[in-house]
């Protein structure tokens, strides 16, 4: 896998980022409401207009059509959509480990979508975004909706799928404990700047 490289990106209020995600590292993102994390995210995802390049190792994103781009890089949002009827239909292959280990039986691919509580939405769309075999994982706030327990068996799993699969990822969280958990190295939005905390 590559490296993921941000040079000079500006997006809304943050100028000139610059960061670079090693392959299986994790690198948290935290900051106040508003900061900008999640533009930030959809700048690297190539969802929103922003200056500076973006690279994933040698590849520019200019360089690839958008769609192509966000299949490789791909974003979970704190607020999944789904467009199909059932859950199944969601998943590009059976992921029959995952939906285990995260608590689901697989007769939820049959389920309907409309049933799902929040937390059942943002536990099966980490599922279907690595049903997707991405390259890079941009992970806003993954585990916002969920208790504590499933809190902890969700990044247990995204731990260990992500140095199995040797990807980079830039977690957005607001949990100190749960940054000090999962990530290498965090970095904290103050005013148009990211600045890199020690924990
Ligand atoms: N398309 C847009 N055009 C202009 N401003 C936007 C756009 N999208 C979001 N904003 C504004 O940019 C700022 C940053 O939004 P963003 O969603 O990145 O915040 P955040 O740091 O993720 O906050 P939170 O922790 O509350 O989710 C906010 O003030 C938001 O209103």
């Amino acid at each position: 896998m590559a490296k993921l490289i941000l040079h000079q990106v500006s997006i809304g209020t943050l100028q000139n980022i610059n960061l670079e995600v090693a392959p299986e590292e994790i690198v948290c993102l935290s900051g106040p409401s508003g900061a900008g994390k999640s533009r930030l995210l959809r700048a690297v995802a190539d969802l929103e207009p922003h200056g500076g390049t973006v690279k994933l190792g040698n590849l520019a994103q200019g360089l690839v059509p958008g769609h192509r781009w966000r299949r490789s890089v791909m974003m979970v949002p704190a607020e999944s959509a789904w467009w199909f009827d059932t859950v199944g239909e969601h998943l590009y292959k059976p992921m029959p480990k995952a939906l285990h280990a995260l608590g689901f039986d697989e007769d939820v691919s049959e389920w309907s979508v409309s049933r799902l509580s929040s937390g059942e939405k943002q536990r099966l769309a980490l599922i279907r975004a690595l049903s997707r075999e991405p390259d890079v994982l941009l992970l806003d706030e993954p585990t916002a909706n969920l208790d504590e327990k499933t809190t902890r068996q969700v990044e247990d799993w995204l731990i260990s799928v992500i140095h199995a699969q040797n990807r980079p990822v830039l977690w957005v969280a607001h949990s100190r404990e749960q940054i000090r958990r999962v990530a290498k190295r965090h970095f904290c939005i103050e005013g148009s700047k990211l600045l890199e905390l020690q924990e």
